[in-house]
């Protein structure tokens, strides 16, 4: 009975103690200190206990064996635990963001954090190494370990290890600030200092809610670049290249490079704007291609411009049309030769192989968008379908368009001039570029009636002037049906003379 109590009271002294001197621990042994202690401790405890040789601890320190660089599975162990560790960890220590667009956190030093995955339970816990060895060249500094039950070994080191860096990967790729990347110029200083590509954050706001378009296009637009995003394993299995071309046709002002914009935002992928005209020949558009990642869009904007990629193929009487056109190029071109500018030597061939010859097969996930004023002036080759998958024609505004902008624009849904408008906009050809131009209010006094009255009045004067040329041209026409009349009668009457004769 004596010897029960005597235990029970230092049982409860004990506990006691320790409840009290625990948070004084906590708070004012360092950390340093503490992880020695801990980890000695937790090692002649696992001795006593016969667990030592179930446990399995996996290190994965900042920096590789190699110098200074800092290791990829870290980063993306370390996102893949800053979206759990928000949820469940004590101590957590907050970054700003590189965009600065919110704060990131993450699991604070020296501390811990338990993850059920499968049904087995899983610690991380993030050390910051000793004093000694605690600099920055040092490979000891900071680091991850993961320990785990030995009897699920297997299943950890391949599974859910994979699961860690993909999902870390995914993270990265969404926190990341996206950017629209722009080619130097061979003959420029910076490309050797920069690399082949400059690059600048890309914030453009379009997205497809305030893109003026018809709305069943929109949607259909949007289906398949979701579907072509979710497409890995399909285009593996149809032995394909992971990549999709867009060609945006149409007249100027029509949101072709609006649209653009938007998909980026769409799929919060990069954009890589190509200008041909300064890449010096096909060897370095190729190197171009192959400097570009996955999850990006490749823009060759206006390419009728860009170079002369139909000229080989032209018919033969199209070519003495276009003997005017070649005289001034050929000036244009001794110009440039002066000025001390290199000639692009890209081809057409050069283009097509560099689209879709063996380097697409190097980086995944790409789209690669042409666009075009004039798609009739484009060699067939250059838009077939595989090489370019998905035509889209950017019209000029409807209704459905119009609605889309000025709601945009006015934060107006109805008005009593609506009707009006999509009466003329159904008569009128006007690029959305115009449309919102109108719509923009000019000073503070212009509200949504004032902006849509000022709408109302120029699609009038258009309708006007597309009222006056159709005269003017039936009026041509009817004139040179009436000289040709003149003529062929003049050219019979010799014949006849001839025939009589
Ligand atoms: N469909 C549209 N929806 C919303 N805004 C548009 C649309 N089309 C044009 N705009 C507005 O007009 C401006 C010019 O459009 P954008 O540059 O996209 O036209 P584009 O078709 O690329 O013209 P270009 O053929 O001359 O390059 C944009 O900044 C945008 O504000
Ligand atoms: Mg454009």
């Amino acid at each position: 009975m004596f010897e029960f109590g005597a235990l029970w009271s230092f049982t409860s002294t004990t506990m006691a103690s320790l409840m009290f001197l625990w948070p004084m621990y906590k708070q004012f042994v360092p950390y340093q200190l503490r992880d020695y202690l801990e980890n000695t401790l937790q090692k002649y405890l696992d001795k006593f206990f016969g667990n030592d040789s179930n446990f399995v601890c996996i290190r994965f320190p900042e920096y590789t064996g190699e110098g200074l660089s800092k290791s990829r599975a870290y980063d993306e162990i370390r996102n893949y635990l800053s979206s759990i560790s928000t949820a469940r960890a004590k101590r957590l220590k907050a970054k700003e963001s590189k965009n600065s667009k919110s704060l990131v956190l993450s699991l604070d030093d020296n501390e811990e954090v338990t993850v059920v995955f499968q049904g087995v339970k899983v610690t991380w816990s993030s050390t910051v190494g000793t004093k000694e060895n605690n600099n920055s060249f040092s490979n000891e500094g900071r680091y991850l370990t993961l320990s785990f039950d030995n009897q699920h070994r297997e299943m950890i080191t391949k599974t859910y290890l994979d699961h860690v860096l993909r999902e870390g990967k995914e993270i990265a790729l969404k926190n990341r600030e996206r950017k629209l990347y722009t080619n130097n110029s061979g003959s420029d200083f910076s490309s050797w200092r920069e690399g082949r590509w400059s690059n600048v954050p890309f914030i453009h706001p379009a997205t497809f809610e305030t893109l003026g378009m018809d709305l069943d296009k929109k949607e259909e637009i949007k289906k398949d670049l979701i579907k072509f995003t979710k497409g890995k394993d399909y285009y593996r299995k149809v032995a394909k290249p992971w990549k999709r071309g867009y060609l945006l046709f149409g007249p100027p002002g029509t949101g072709k490079s609006t649209m653009i914009s938007a998909i980026a935002n769409f799929l919060e992928y990069d954009v890589y704007d190509l200008e041909l005209t300064t890449v010096k020949d096909n060897a370095e558009l190729k190197k171009l291609m192959l400097d570009t990642k996955g999850k990006s869009i490749v823009v060759i904007e206006d390419i009728d411009c860009s170079l002369e990629l139909t000229g080989q193929r032209k018919k033969k009487n199209e070519e003495d049309e276009d003997e005017e056109d070649e005289t001034k190029k050929e000036a244009e071109k001794l110009l440039k030769k002066e000025r001390g500018e290199k000639e692009s030597k890209v081809t057409l061939s050069g283009l097509l192989n560099a689209i879709d010859g063996l380097w697409s097969a190097c980086s995944d996930e790409k789209i690669i968008v042409f666009t075009t004023n004039y798609v009739d002036n484009l060699d067939p080759a250059l838009i077939r379908r595989g090489r370019m998958d998905y035509r889209i024609e950017m019209s000029y505004c409807r209704f459905e368009a119009f609605k889309v902008l000025a709601k945009n624009y006015l934060e107006n849904e109805s008005h009593d001039l609506y009707g009006e408008i999509g009466r003329l906009l159904e008569e009128v050809d006007i690029s959305p570029a115009d449309v919102a131009e109108n719509l923009m209010p000019k000073s503070d006094e212009d509200d949504a009636d004032i902006c849509l009255r000022r709408l109302v009045k120029s699609l009038e004067e258009e309708k006007k002037k597309k009222a006056e040329s159709e005269a003017r041209r039936k009026k041509k026409k009817a004139e040179g049906k009436e000289k040709r009349g003149e003529t062929k009668q003049s050219e019979k009457t010799p014949r006849k003379t001839v025939k009589k004769i």
